[in-house]
């Protein structure tokens, strides 16, 4: 059953288009910036920055929202998200923000209604921890980080 998110368009943000799904078996809805129209932001390089995004919702219990960045501005500016993927908590009410980083060698322009990344909603468990005195054993035990092998 498709989870319906009570969602709220913050004062800088009357008109942008709703984050959506840009194809009908996409896994995330890409984000807007909101930044002022006639304030584009400039991302140098090596800078980092949290752009508004004029959003903020109400995500149902037992769900998380995760920000992810595009490949293309990945790929073709070094523009990816610093803490990708962010989390997004079900009890968090505030502006939803995406952490952008340049890694690229050029300045970065985010001018209001740019796409900058994208956010996949995805159902999550909290886990209890029982504190024990041994774990039970396996074939891989201990073993890890190419313990397999390599290629
Ligand atoms: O990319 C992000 C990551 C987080 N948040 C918001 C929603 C999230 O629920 C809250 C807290 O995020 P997180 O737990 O990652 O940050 P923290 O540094 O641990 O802050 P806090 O102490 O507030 O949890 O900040 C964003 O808007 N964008
Ligand atoms: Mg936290």
């Amino acid at each position: 059953m498709t989870p319906v998110v009570d969602i709220l368009r913050l004062a800088h943000n009357p008109d942008l288009p709703l984050p959506a799904y840009e194809t009908a078996g996409a896994a995330g809805m890409d984000l807007r910036a909101a930044v002022p129209e006639d304030e584009a932001l400039v991302l140098r390089p090596g800078a980092r920055t949290a752009v508004p995004t004029g959003l903020a919702f109400a995500l149902p219990n037992g769900f998380e929202a995760q920000v992810r960045p595009r490949s293309g501005l990945a790929l073709k500016s070094g523009v990816t998200v610093a803490n990708a993927p962010g989390t997004i908590d079900a009890d968090y009410r505030g502006e939803l923000k995406v952490l952008l980083v340049n890694l690229g060698e050029e300045d970065f322009v985010i001018r209001r209604g740019d796409r900058i990344a994208q956010l996949v909603i995805a159902p999550v468990v909290q886990a209890a921890w029982r504190e024990v005195d041994a774990l039970d054993a396996t074939d891989r035990g201990a073993g890890g980080f190419g313990s397999t092998g390599g290629r």
